[in-house]
């Protein structure tokens, strides 16, 4: 029996952010191992037009809850949804509600951030900093609560090369940027961002650190705990492989090369990539969760949830298992063929991006014109070169995590919570992985079906066969104008016919005296 199922039987969990791509996952995973336990809370707001049991409803009965369903048949009952929205003062939630949570929570998980790298500042730090303060509050007023587990990002500290579990201290306290945030106004804020943020590449790793620093200063006597996953990918085994529903990370990207848009990025080929699939990430969490509260750490521990020093694998490798799980597998109705390579400077990011980006872009976009639709592309090329210029950062520097804190862990867990748990990442196979993950992305985001393959095989034949049309004709059309123009052109011409002729002219003979 898995200890640490028994321990979350009969508790009441709350999970911040659980309609989230990490949330989702860890709360499938908890009702799957621990079908006993009493009710998962998750604070949600309405959205896009959907209350918030609509919003439960989609995502119990989406695919990832198919397992769920099997083991836990009354699932929709011990989920309880509360109204909430992190952005607002006691995260406007009902008196009646608060008053349940503070009653009844024993384990709280703190998923909900805002992962977008280009957040205005006072956007992410009300969201990063200042709700995880106000939870931390809420916690402080739960009598039950066994442990607080804080989920932030390996990145917080991106700024150093080598990073230790422990939390960085922060320039300018959190209290006072939360407070300064209240009563300046955005100009100002614009014009102080760069300076604060220093030298972390944007407001997400910055206001992900000011956050943990909050969660060391006002956890007072709680349990807490912060787990720090990489770049968080596909899942690797549960409740199935390759599963992944959001564009973050490497999955857009994936998309963007299969499709054929992607054709270069600046990247540093033996750099490690440090991806960790989201299962492990979540039965790390769990693990955690069970370890504070049952052995009460004396201070915040920190636990790194990366790949890189135990089972590393680099860009190149990572790009090339990409590119060939498509050959393989490809993506239906691709722009052009999948045939994407790293660049490692400037000037000829520059240049593929001009020729192998924006030029057919262009071009695509007169077709349209021509055919009376209205031109799109070039605006999507934009938007997806302004996607890579923000994830460029992370695909070009490389970073040493610790993980003895998640060692340490591992060797605490029973043989069975390490196979019912597992996040030894040096189990993972990366071939294996990233073909599963490129297949995922293929039926779980483009919802593409398998069956499609022969035809997208066949499309992919017609680009290519457009592809070699075009180049010959750009080619003839180009040399016919410099034969035109140049007298030197005019004259390798010459040279080249006549010695082709007199190639021919040899064989010819030569294979006649053999007769
Ligand atoms: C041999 C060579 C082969 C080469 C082959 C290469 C194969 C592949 C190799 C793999 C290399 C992996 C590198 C990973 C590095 C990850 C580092 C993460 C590290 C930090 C980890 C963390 O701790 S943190 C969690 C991560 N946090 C994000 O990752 C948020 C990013 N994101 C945003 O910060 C906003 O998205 C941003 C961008 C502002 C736009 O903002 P925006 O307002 O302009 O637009 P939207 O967000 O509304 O998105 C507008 C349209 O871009 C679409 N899109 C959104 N994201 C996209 C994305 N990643 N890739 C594509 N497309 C994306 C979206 O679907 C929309 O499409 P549509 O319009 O058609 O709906
Ligand atoms: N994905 C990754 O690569 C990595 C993620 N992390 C960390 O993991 C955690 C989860 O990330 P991930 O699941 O990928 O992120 P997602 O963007 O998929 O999910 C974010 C969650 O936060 C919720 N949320 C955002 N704003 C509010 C609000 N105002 N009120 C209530 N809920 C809100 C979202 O709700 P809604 O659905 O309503 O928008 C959603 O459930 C984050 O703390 C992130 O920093 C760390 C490293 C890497």
């Amino acid at each position: 029996m898995s200890m640490i199922a028994a321990f979350y039987s009969n508790k009441s969990v709350l999970i911040t952010g659980a309609t989230g791509f990490l949330g989702k996952v860890l709360m499938e995973k908890l009702f799957r191992t621990s079908p006993q336990l009493k009710v998962i809370y998750i604070l949600v707001r309405p959205k896009s037009g959907q209350t918030l049991q609509e919003r439960v409803f989609q995502i119990l009965n989406s695919k990832l809850f198919e397992k769920v369903k099997e083991v836990c048949p009354n699932v929709h009952e011990k989920i309880r949804p509360i109204s909430a929205d992190l952005n607002q003062r006691d995260f406007a939630i009902s008196k009646e509600d608060m008053q349940e949570l503070l009653s009844c929570t024993n384990i709280i998980f703190h998923c909900a951030a805002t992962v977008r790298f280009d957040a205005h500042l006072r956007e992410a730090v009300q969201l990063n900093v200042t709700a995880t303060q106000q939870l931390l509050l809420m916690a402080s007023q739960m009598p039950k609560l066994e442990a607080f587990i804080h989920i932030s990002t390996a990145f917080s500290n991106c700024n150093l090369s080598h990073i230790d579990e422990v939390i960085y201290p922060c320039p300018v306290e959190p209290r006072k940027i939360i407070d300064s945030m209240e009563w300046l106004d955005d100009s100002i804020i614009d014009e102080i961002t760069p300076k604060l943020i220093g030298d972390r590449p944007n407001t997400y790793t910055y206001t992900k650190a000011l956050g943990e620093v909050v969660v060391q200063q006002e956890s007072r006597n709680l349990n807490v705990a912060i787990v720090r996953p990489s770049i968080v990918g596909a899942t690797w085994q549960e409740p199935f492989p390759g599963w992944v529903d959001n564009l973050n990370g490497p999955s857009g990207l994936i998309i963007a090369t299969g499709k054929g848009f992607l054709r270069s990025i600046k990247a540093t080929p033996m750099a490690v990539a440090d991806v960790i699939p989201v299962d492990t990430v979540v039965n790390l969490t769990i693990a955690v969760g069970w370890y504070t509260a049952v052995h009460r750490p004396k201070s915040t521990l920190i636990y790194h949830s990366t790949s890189g020093n135990l089972n590393p694998c680099n860009w190149h490798k990572m790009g090339l298992q990409v590119l060939a799980t498509i050959e393989k597998i490809p993506f239906e109705s691709a722009f052009r063929r999948p045939n994407a390579d790293f660049t490692t400077n400037n000037f000829t990011t520059q240049y593929w991006n001009a020729v192998s980006h924006r030029a057919p872009a262009i071009i695509y976009d007169f077709y349209l014109r021509l055919t009376g639709r209205k031109p799109r592309m070039l605006k999507l090329m934009n938007r997806l070169l302004r996607t890579i210029s923000m994830l460029e950062y992370f695909i070009n520097h490389s970073w040493e995590w610790s993980t003895n804190n998640t060692e340490m862990l591992l060797s605490e867990l029973s043989p069975e919570d390490q196979r019912v748990f597992n996040f030894d990442v040096r189990q993972l196979n990366w071939l294996e992985y990233i073909e599963n993950y490129v297949l995922g992305v293929k039926k779980y985001l483009l919802k593409e079906d398998l069956a499609g393959i022969p035809k997208a095989k066949q499309h992919l034949k017609r680009l290519r066969n457009i592809h070699y049309l075009f180049n010959t004709a750009l080619f003839l059309i180009i040399w016919r104008l410099l034969i035109a123009r140049s007298q030197m052109a005019r004259n390798i011409w010459f040279f080249i016919v006549s010695f082709c002729y007199k190639f021919i002219s040899y064989f010819r003979a030569s294979s006649t005296l053999k007769v």
